[in-house]
């Protein structure tokens, strides 16, 4: 049996990317992506939405719900104050096992926490295991259908303050309607669209930013 995607995008990392340098761990990957194998990461132009946002909240304390190989890990962790951290999110066991290989290329493993499981089971445990009283901060880009429940989630476990942002991506392609539905028609939310494309291609997808009101 052959490598799998994951294994060969980490192979391009090690091989291309700067050992402790995360933007060249994010351009090796992009440039993988475009010139060898499309992969599900947020991508540069989603990315460059990303990094704005991310500078703009400035986070003590963000959560990222679907690792994958790391891609938007990095991004993240890399805008991050000084003695700030990310917790994120993996069911996929063989995602994860890239995943911290990805991470620990750029360097940045002291301020990331990647926790294997369904994040059904881990949101309910983030206080009492990472010692946090809420979320600055929040990217879902895990299974489409999660995002919902999920929000809701960490509604219940009073993990949302006044002010916290929630950044979803893919609210169009492959898209999440009952997420758009649900933040843009609550009135504990001020939700804004932000139009781009699906990764490494000119579809239309985009990000939504959802500011939980309290
Ligand atoms: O579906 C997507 N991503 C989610 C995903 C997908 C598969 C596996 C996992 C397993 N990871 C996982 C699961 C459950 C979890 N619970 N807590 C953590 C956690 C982690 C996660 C996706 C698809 C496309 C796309 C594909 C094809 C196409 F044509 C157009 C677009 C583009 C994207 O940017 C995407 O993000
Ligand atoms: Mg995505």
């Amino acid at each position: 049996t052959g490598s799998s995607r994951p294994q060969r995008l980490l192979k391009a990392v090690q091989r291309n990317a700067a050992k402790g340098d995360p933007q060249s761990v994010i351009s090796a990957i992009d440039y993988f992506c475009r010139h060898s194998e499309w992969a599900m990461n947020v991508g540069d132009e989603k990315g460059s939405i990303l990094d704005s946002v991310v500078s703009e909240v400035s986070p003590t304390t963000a959560l990222e719900l679907g690792t994958y190989c790391g891609y938007s890990t990095v991004r993240i962790a890399r805008l991050l104050p000084p003695g700030a951290s990310l917790i994120t999110l993996e069911f996929n066991p063989d995602y994860a096992a890239v995943a911290r290989q990805v991470i620990a290329h750029s360097g940045l493993q002291d301020k990331i926490h990647l926790v294997e499981g369904p994040s059904g089971d881990s949101i309910p445990k983030l206080k009492e295991r990472f010692g946090i009283t809420s979320l600055d901060f929040v990217f879902l880009d895990h299974w489409k259908d999660r995002y919902v429940p999920d929000t809701k989630l960490l509604e219940e476990c009073g993990l949302l303050r006044k002010g916290s942002v929630l950044l979803a991506d893919n609210v169009i392609c492959p898209g999440a309607p009952e997420y758009l539905d649900y933040v843009r028609n609550n009135p504990r939310y001020e939700s804004r669209y932000f139009q781009s494309h699906l990764e490494y291609t000119n579809v239309e997808d985009g990000l939504e930013k959802s500011v939980f009101l309290g």
